[in-house]
């Protein structure tokens, strides 16, 4: 936690949920009502193709629905793609940028993440921005080198607190059920705010939300949301269900 930073509980549906996992975005949505939106803020970034919907179910509820990804540009010919502005259009508050999944799969470099965290902003969007380092960097000893790079090359010099959140996801982290130490929690997240401030300043990086994601889950939460400068988490597979990414939120209520 960040003294003076509203935590962000945000869920990261990935490539998964159809109409029927609409009923678990009520019960997240009911979740915050029932009092956790006084501690924490809440999102969740669903396909594309439910995000309409999601923001109906959301609509009455403090939680916002966001998209994964969005092209840098605004409208064109570019099959299969999306602008932010259709996001916008749809719904959507936030979109994620720079995931992993679409470093890897999609060949994302930091400089198409940055224009598309432009892309975000041209849209009315605050830009999520993924940076985190693989297994094989971690091990040659590289973390806090390769993320010094992602933020230089990935964050854009007018990011503020209230159009960016960064989210450092370990990619060895993801989806495998093995997570950090805290103290490791504590280094990268500590690292990430000092290079922020060489790009965006000392003040908006002392207030801009940096979320943990990677195997969370309500049995960690309270061990991970509890290190010092970690506003939040970015939960993937545990934001699925309702009970589990409620009873990530709730960690806040013992803080
Ligand atoms: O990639 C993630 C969120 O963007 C994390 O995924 P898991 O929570 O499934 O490890």
């Amino acid at each position: 936690m960040t003294p003076g930073i509203r935590p962000l509980v945000a869920g990261n549906w990935k490539m998964n949920g159809t109409s029927v996992s609409l009923n678990e975005l009520r019960a997240i949505g009911h979740g915050f009502l029932g009092g956790l939106d006084s501690e924490t803020e809440a999102l969740v970034c669903v396909p594309a193709t439910l995000l309409a919907r999601a923001a109906e179910v959301l609509s009455s509820t403090p939680v916002r629905p966001g998209g994964q990804d969005c092209h840098a540009e605004q409208s064109g010919a570019h099959t299969g793609d999306i602008s932010g502005e259709m996001l916008k259009d749809a719904g959507a508050t936030h979109v994620i940028v720079g995931h992993s999944e679409r470093r890897a799969d999609h060949g994302e470099t930091d400089a198409i993440v940055h224009a598309k965290a432009e892309a975000a902003w041209r849209a009315g969007l605050v830009a999520i921005i993924c940076i985190g380092e693989t297994r094989d960097q971690r091990d040659d000893g590289e973390t806090l080198s390769v993320l010094s790079r992602q933020v230089a090359g990935s964050v854009p010099a007018a990011a503020t607190p209230s159009n960016a959140i960064v989210a450092y996801e370990p990619v060895w982290a993801i989806g495998t059920g093995l997570t950090p130490t805290a103290l490791d929690v504590a280094k990268a997240h500590a690292h990430i705010r000092a290079e922020l401030a060489a790009t965006i300043g000392f003040e908006a990086a002392g207030k801009m939300r940096i979320l943990y994601g990677g195997s969370v889950k309500p049995s960690n939460a309270v061990e991970l949301l509890g290190v010092d400068n970690v506003d939040g988490a970015l939960v993937g597979g545990a934001s699925l269900k309702a009970a589990d990414f409620l009873g990530i939120a709730e960690a806040y209520l013992s803080m």
